[in-house]
């Protein structure tokens, strides 16, 4: 198992390393390593990257956060360095070798930076100026940390990345937005949304909750987990895109993979990463639920099953998806 995910991570990794480098599979994570675990965050000054890197302060697993960007970094790593929890913060912009420093023996490399969308954007207009971005700081992980574990959040992210956490903020949102119609708790809401991260690759299957919605329900609430990201940003009204809830998503995402590189089984997260499931129909990336491990990326989970309705909308998703792919790994070709 561990070879055969090696090798496909080292496959994808040199197919696509300057754009996104993500998962980088080779050692396994010892328990001294468990005890010393330096996550780093790339654009941790941003809107994302600031509440980001307060949750992961809290985060007992973390011995040093890293906070690296073009600005301001050392200013937020020292605002954060006089919270009460163990872990050292320290700061670093791109002079005196900052990037390098900053990731240097990290385990988790999180990546935030880029250009957030605005009113009448679409996350493929943030293409060309993130995907240089991205590239960037993933060709200096891969140097400076070439055993580390990468999650990208900067959008594009069916263009950018191998492994991340956005299916995670669709699963927050769909979870409070079904809990809103049935009024349930959230927290017993588990709905999977697998595919990708912008409009209709975004499936959610919420048959599998075994909710009952009226077809008109279905549609709308479909609809708004598919472009709950431009809700935000119609109402940020041209100052951003989701923020803390990314940053929430991330943070889980972050804390999962901890708990997985550990030694805990059985943690599950969904994750947009290389995949068999669609393979076979030119779709080499998708998201779905995803058992993480000492390794990564573990067990891919097939999708379960669906209604037709679900079935439509995966019809709808793939070539968008393998569109969105293929831009990404262009770009990668001509570097
Ligand atoms: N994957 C997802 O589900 C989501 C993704 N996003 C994406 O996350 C990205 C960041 O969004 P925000 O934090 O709201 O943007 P922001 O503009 O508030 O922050 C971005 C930060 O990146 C930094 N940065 C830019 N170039 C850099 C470089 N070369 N190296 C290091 N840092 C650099 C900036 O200085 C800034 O502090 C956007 O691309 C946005 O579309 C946003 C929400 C959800
Ligand atoms: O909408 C955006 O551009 C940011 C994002 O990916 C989201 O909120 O889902």
């Amino acid at each position: 198992m561990e070879r055969n995910v090696v090798g496909v991570v080292n496959n994808q990794f040199h197919a696509h390393r300057i754009v996104v480098g993500v998962v980088i599979l080779k050692r396994a994570f010892s328990s001294s390593a468990a005890n010393a675990t330096k996550v780093a965050v790339l654009g941790a000054a941003g809107g994302i990257g600031q509440p980001l890197s307060l949750l992961l302060k809290h985060n007992e697993s973390i011995s040093h956060l890293a906070l690296y960007d073009i600005v301001n970094a050392p200013g937020v790593a020292a605002d954060l360095s006089h919270i009460n929890t163990h872990s050292k913060v320290t700061g670093y912009s791109p002079d005196n070798d900052g990037l390098k420093h900053a990731v240097t023996d990290a385990t988790i490399i999180v990546i935030p930076a880029g250009v957030p969308r605005k009113p009448g954007m679409t996350r493929d207009d943030l293409f060309n100026t993130n995907a240089g971005i991205v590239k960037d700081l993933a060709t200096a992980a891969a140097q400076y940390a070439p055993k580390a574990f990468m999650a990208v959040i900067s959008n594009p992210v069916n263009s950018t990345s191998m492994i991340q956490k956005v299916t995670t903020l669709d699963v927050v949102r769909s979870s409070r937005f079904v809990s809103e119609l049935k009024g349930t708790d959230p927290k017993n809401e588990n709905i999977l949304v697998v595919g990708g991260h912008s409009g209709v690759t975004i499936i959610p299957l919420i048959s599998q909750s075994g909710a009952k919605f009226t077809d008109d329900e279905l549609k709308a609430l479909t609809h708004r987990i598919q472009f709950g990201g431009d809700e935000v940003v119609k109402a940020k009204a041209g100052t951003g895109s989701a923020t803390l809830s990314m940053a929430f998503s991330a943070s889980r995402f972050t804390n999962s993979l901890l708990r997985a590189l550990n030694g805990e089984n059985g943690v599950v997260e969904p994750a947009y990463v290389r995949s068999p499931l669609f393979e076979s129909k030119g779709v080499e990336y998708f998201a779905s639920n995803v058992e993480l491990s000492r390794e990564g990326v573990g067990k891919i989970h097939d999708l379960g099953p669906l209604s037709q309705y679900e079935k439509d909308l995966l019809e709808a998703a793939l070539p968008e998806l393998k569109k969105n792919i293929a831009k990404g790994v262009d770009f990668v070709h001509k570097q």
